[in-house]
């Protein structure tokens, strides 16, 4: 991330990394109309949240308007979004974990990011290839950010299962650290 981010590394990595993200919150998104109603999940689902739009505004603009055809998951990304597939089928209080991890992620370190790819290859401030980061339905990130840590902390299960969720989000950083590492090895410094 930081060598993408430092300028060591094209747009073409910067392009293949969104193209990834969006596997990811297409997977996040499409899973939400059927957990809007359930009592763990359902009041974390947040249409200011939804990111898809804003990827696809994005990927058009960096890979043009074919830029979906051909396109694939990174074997470490399909895995991702499998797993959250499956938590969003079976596991709800899992599904938040995912949700959490990514979008107070996107609400934090992301505005950090948007500046950086900003400054790297020339977009429009808070403008094309750089939309996914910007949450124009969110008027106060950081009000929005303690209200969502209220409903965590308000998460309606026990003990042992705060833990799962817990252990969920270690590991949807781990997936993220492993599609960061497939994408370094597509990107290596040296090329
Ligand atoms: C260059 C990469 C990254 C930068 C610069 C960055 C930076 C930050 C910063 C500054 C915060 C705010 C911390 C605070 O409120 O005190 C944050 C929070 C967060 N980051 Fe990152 N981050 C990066 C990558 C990631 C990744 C890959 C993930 C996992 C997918 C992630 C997940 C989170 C989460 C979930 C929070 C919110 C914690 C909370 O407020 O409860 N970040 N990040």
């Amino acid at each position: 991330m930081s060598d993408m981010l430092g300028g060591r590394l094209g747009v073409d990595a910067y392009r293949r990394y969104t193209e990834q993200l969006w596997f990811v919150y297409r997977a996040l998104e499409a899973a939400s109309p059927g957990l809007a109603g359930d009592p763990v999940a359902g009041p974390f689902i947040r249409p200011e949240l939804a990111r898809t739009a804003e990827l696809e505004r994005d990927l058009a603009h960096l890979g043009g308007p074919d830029w979906h055809s051909g396109l694939t998951p990174l074997p470490a990304t399909a895995q991702y979004a499998a797993r959250i597939e499956e938590c969003a089928r079976d596991w709800p209080a899992g599904y938040v974990a995912h949700h959490y991890t990514r979008y107070l992620g996107d609400l934090s370190g992301g505005q950090i990011i948007r500046g950086t790819a900003e400054k790297t290859w020339g977009f429009a401030r808070k403008g094309d290839g750089v939309r996914f980061y910007v949450f124009e339905a969110i008027a106060n990130p950081a009000a929005f950010k303690r209200e969502y840590r209220e409903l965590l902390d308000a998460l309606p299960v026990d003990d042992l299962e705060k833990q799962r969720v817990v252990d969920e989000c270690k590991r949807a950083f781990a997936l993220n650290t492993a599609v960061f590492q497939a994408l370094g090895r597509e990107f290596p410094l040296s090329a």
